[in-house]
């Protein structure tokens, strides 16, 4: 029997094929799934950032993908603040558009995850429902749900964007923490408040979270 004769029989009986197989013979699932590891026997995941804007969540999510890429593991940031100006575009703040973002963001960090990608994903995303929704796609054992605890006050305090003064003001409507609901996660992987925990230590805590499984 050939080489290629033994491969299509192994594809047949549905098998894994075995290493050395050269990988280019694998139908797509097979790919997908190797990607998924990696590419090189280890996983990918989604790091789920959830907080209050201001909380730090986008501060975060570039030093730590920083942190991973300088460690030689790809990685790349989501951020609900920027997909908001192209794949997202089209939605507003009603929860069924935050619903809508959060789903559409989800699907773009499981195909990420597949193509071997870390994701580090920074999106207010309050409501405890559309953060389940996100990690029945991404699969449950690779979201790492982060609550950017910082609180309330701080976050306005801060205020960057001059939004809390203008939600305050009454010129944004649904303004999160402001006038509609953050449902704080209830069993978090990690919690990290950015006004008591500097960057490096909250960075840190990540990175050494991820490298028990997908270093
Ligand atoms: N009404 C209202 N509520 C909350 N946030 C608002 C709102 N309007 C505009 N913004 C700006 O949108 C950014 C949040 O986008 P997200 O995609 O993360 O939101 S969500 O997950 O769909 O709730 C958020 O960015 P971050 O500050 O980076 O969180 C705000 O700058
Ligand atoms: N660990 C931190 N300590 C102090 N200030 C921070 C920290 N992380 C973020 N900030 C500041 O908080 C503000 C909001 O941070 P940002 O990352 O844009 O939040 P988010 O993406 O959650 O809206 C920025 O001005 C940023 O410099």
């Amino acid at each position: 029997m050939t080489k290629l004769e033994k491969l299509d029989a192994l594809l047949r009986k549905q098998e894994p094929a075995a290493a050395p197989t050269p990988h280019i013979y694998w139908h797509a699932g097979q790919v997908t799934a190797q990607a998924r590891m990696g590419g090189v026997g280890r996983r990918a995941a989604t790091v789920w950032l959830t907080g209050l804007s201001g909380a730090g969540k986008s501060t975060l999510a570039c030093a730590l993908e920083k942190m991973l890429v300088e460690a030689g593991r790809p990685a790349y940031v989501l951020d609900g603040d920027n997909l908001r100006h192209g794949l997202n575009r089209d939605l507003g703040f009603t929860p069924e558009d935050r619903q809508e973002n959060i789903r559409r963001s989800a699907e773009v960090a499981r195909l990420m995850n597949d193509a071997g990608l870390i994701v580090i994903a920074a999106f207010i995303s309050p409501l405890r429902r559309d953060r389940e929704l996100a990690r029945s796609i991404i699969g449950v054992d690779d979201f790492i749900e982060t609550h950017i605890s910082t609180p309330c006050g701080v976050c306005e305090e801060r205020d960057p964007k001059g939004l809390y003064r203008k939600a305050r003001a009454g010129l944004i409507p649904e303004f999160t923490g402001i006038s509609a609901p953050y449902e704080a996660p209830e069993h978090p992987a990690l919690t990290i408040d950015t006004g008591s925990m500097p960057l490096a230590q909250a960075c840190e805590l990540l990175f050494e979270h991820l490298a028990k499984r997908y270093i």
